[in-house]
C-alpha cells in the first residue's frame, strides 16, 4: 500500500493533507469521516512529545483510532525526540507515512532506512532555521521532505517564506517520486505560492478547522484550487 499510495499523493494537483491537531477530538470519528465525505486525499497526524516541542499532543493510540475508521493515507509527522523507540508501534498502528524530524536525531539516515523496511514511506523534516544542506546526503533515502513554514509545536501561526525557497531548491535536487510536503500558515493566501514552489502536499490545520464540518469541502477545493493555480503570491 504505501508505494501505491504515495505516488497517488503525488499525481493530479496538490493534495491538501488536513492537520487533525485542530480537529475536535471529542468527535474524532465524526471529524475523520466528515474530511473523507469532503474529498480528502489523506490525513495529517501531529504528534508532539513534550520535549522537541513544548506542546504535547497524542501517540500511537490516536493514530490507530483514525485508522480504525479510514483508508485515507495517514500521514505521521512524529515531532518527538528519540523517533527510532516508537517507529514500530506506529506503522503497526496504520502510518503510511512517518516524517521525523532531523532536528530531533544525530543522523537520520538509519531511521529512514528503518521506516523503509517497514514498508512505510520515509519523511524528514526541517525547521524555517535548518539549513537544507544538513539533509543533502538524507535525500536519496526519503520519499518525502517536510519543510517547515513555522516553527514546530502549535497550529495557527503565521507563513514563514523561507519554506518556499527550499522547495524550490528541493525540486531539482530529489527524484521525481519524492513528495515535497510544507506545512504550517497554509491558507488561502499561501496556499498558491506553496504550489508553485513545488509542494505536492499542503497541510492545513486553522485554515480548515476554524470552519464549520458543513464547509470542510469548499474549503479544500478552495485551496486545491489555489494551490493548482501557481500563481505567484506578491505579499507573503
Ligand atoms: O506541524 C504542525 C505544527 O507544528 C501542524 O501540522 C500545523 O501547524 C498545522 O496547523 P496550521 O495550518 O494552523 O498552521
Ligand atoms: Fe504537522
Amino acid at each position: 500500500m504505501p508505494r501505491e499510495c504515495l505516488a497517488k499523493l503525488r499525481s493530479g494537483t496538490p493534495a491538501i493533507m488536513p492537520s487533525m491537531l485542530l480537529c475536535d477530538f471529542a468527535n474524532l470519528g465524526a471529524e475523520v469521516r466528515a474530511m473523507e465525505d469532503a474529498g480528502a486525499r489523506g490525513l495529517h497526524l501531529d504528534v508532539m512529545d513534550g520535549q522537541f516541542v513544548d506542546n504535547f499532543t497524542y501517540g500511537m493510540t490516536i493514530v490507530r483510532a483514525v485508522r480504525s475508521v479510514t483508508n485515507l493515507p495517514l500521514d505521521i509527522h512524529l515531532m518527538m525526540v528519540e523517533p527510532e523507540k516508537y517507529l514500530g508501534d506506529f506503522a503497526d498502528a496504520g502510518a503510511d507515512i512517518l516524517t521525523i524530524h532531523t532536528e530531533a536525531v544525530e543522523d537520520p539516515k538509519p531511521l529512514l532506512k528503518a521506516i523503509r523496511e517497514r514498508n512505510v514511506g520515509a519523511g524528514l523534516a526541517l525547521n524555517p532555521t535548518t539549513p537544507l544542506e544538513q539533509i543533502a546526503d538524507a535525500l536519496p533515502l526519503c520519499d518525502l521532505v517536510l519543510a517547515m513554514s513555522v516553527h514546530p509545536g502549535a497550529g495557527g501561526q503565521s507563513f514563514n517564506p523561507v519554506a518556499l525557497e527550499k522547495l524550490s531548491s528541493l525540486k531539482d535536487q530529489v527524484a521525481k517520486e519524492v513528495l515535497l510536503e510544507v506545512d504550517g500558515g497554509v491558507n488561502n493566501t499561501t496556499a498558491a505560492a506553496c504550489g508553485l514552489a513545488g509542494a505536492h502536499l499542503l497541510v492545513v490545520g486553522s485554515a480548515i478547522f476554524r470552519h464549520d464540518p458543513s464547509e470542510y469541502r469548499a474549503k479544500l477545493e478552495e485551496l486545491t484550487q489555489l494551490a493548482a493555480s501557481k500563481l505567484a503570491a506578491s505579499n507573503l
